[in-house]
């Protein structure tokens, strides 16, 4: 093939990608024209059986030289892109994304602005186990001056024979503490039929790791306006885990924290590897507070005040840690709960490394 011959065979091409172009512009427009007026009627964009019903034409009339399922392809790339025209800004910008809200939220826990500028620290026991349990770590709490205390009642262990939690029980201990103290509460739900009752005892649900996709869980906590704790699940992407933070304002709730808990790796040297990047990246992609579980993503506690500097330091608002008046007994994750003593120790250390005062002077 000559030079000649090349260089007019692609002017011909150059013709038709510019007619292809007006084809593809004119078609968008007419796409864009079908949604107002489904947008008017309410009725779905997405419409599979037309979409179907073309594909099948199309294919039909195909006389090559690209095969049917080629022709099907690039139709149903036409489609794709056409529908996402006709999606409204909603649904593709989430509610949970910088782009929507430009402002940080803030969750006001009675003291504590979480996400305010000022980072804050959530302690307490893994499981609420007695009165005089959470009434001890109360007390230290109080002591240090942490306002917001944790306390699992509701245990999604890995192994059905382990401790599964007080239940109802062990709300009505937390609250009955708490409002001894003066404290905010977290505790986790696991099913939605407890979200309603759970706001009567508690000033924060938590959403566990393992629940983190447990859409029904999530449908709930966003019918009701009690502030919800999010846990990053142990294989979830940043994406993923935003979009599970979406379920939940979706639907009304905006009162949403995301915390970093780790995330499974083939690290052994730690329980979970803590993400920390998490951290600047999920605050530049989310207006919500973000904050760091130490205790869950390292499992052991001799690197919690690195890993809560680091955290800090990355830009968290704030964070989490397991603290047992005598973790040798307690009922659930006793290797890596701090004592009264190594909890005020830690925090001593996490407050003097002058990452806790607020942003501005960070
Ligand atoms: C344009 C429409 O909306 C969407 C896009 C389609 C397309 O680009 O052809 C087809 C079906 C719908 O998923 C339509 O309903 O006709």
């Amino acid at each position: 093939m000559s030079q000649g011959t090349l260089e007019q065979l692609r002017g011909k091409l150059d013709v038709i990608n510019m007619q292809l172009l007006e084809l593809l512009s004119e078609r968008a427009a007419i796409a864009q024209q079908i949604g107002h007026e489904k947008e008017k009627q309410g009725v779905p964009k997405f419409d599979p059986v037309r979409e179907q019903r073309m594909l099948e034409e199309l294919a039909a009339r195909n006389s090559g030289p690209f095969d049917d399922n080629t022709i099907r392809q690039l139709f149903k790339q036409i489609f794709q892109a056409s529908l996402n025209l006709q999606q409204t800004d909603v649904k593709k910008q989430l509610l949970v994304s910088r782009k929507r809200q430009k402002e940080d939220t803030v969750v006001q826990l009675g003291e504590a602005s979480v996400g305010g500028g000022k980072p804050m620290m959530v302690a307490g026991p893994c499981s609420v186990e007695s009165y005089e349990q959470v009434r001890q770590v109360a007390a230290a709490l109080k002591q240090a001056g942490v306002t917001v205390m944790r306390g699992g009642a509701f245990k999604p262990r890995t192994s059905p024979y382990d401790f599964q939690g007080l239940g109802i029980e062990g709300l009505k201990i937390l609250k009955e503490v708490a409002d001894e103290f003066g404290l905010k509460t977290i505790s986790e739900i696991v099913d939605p039929a407890h979200i309603e009752l759970a706001c009567d005892y508690i000033d924060v649900i938590q959403i566990g790791a393992r629940n983190m996709q447990n859409f029904e869980l999530l449908k709930a906590a966003g019918d009701v306006r009690t502030p919800i704790l999010l846990k990053r699940g142990l294989a979830a992407t940043i994406d993923e885990f935003l979009h599970a933070a979406e379920y939940i304002v979706s639907r009304g709730n905006t009162q949403v924290m995301l915390i970093e808990r780790g995330i499974r790796t083939y690290e052994k040297a730690t329980r979970n590897t803590l993400d920390i990047s998490a951290v600047p990246i999920l605050k530049q992609e989310s207006h919500l507070p973000v904050l760091v579980d130490v205790t869950h993503s390292t499992g052991r506690k001799d690197i919690l005040a690195p890993c809560a500097k680091a955290a800090l330091a990355a830009g968290a608002d704030g964070i989490m840690v397991e603290v047992h008046p005598n973790p040798a007994v307690a009922l659930s994750d006793a290797a890596q709960q701090l004592n009264i003593e190594e909890f005020n120790r830690f925090y001593n250390e996490v407050q003097q490394s002058g990452l806790f005062h607020s942003l501005s002077v960070r």
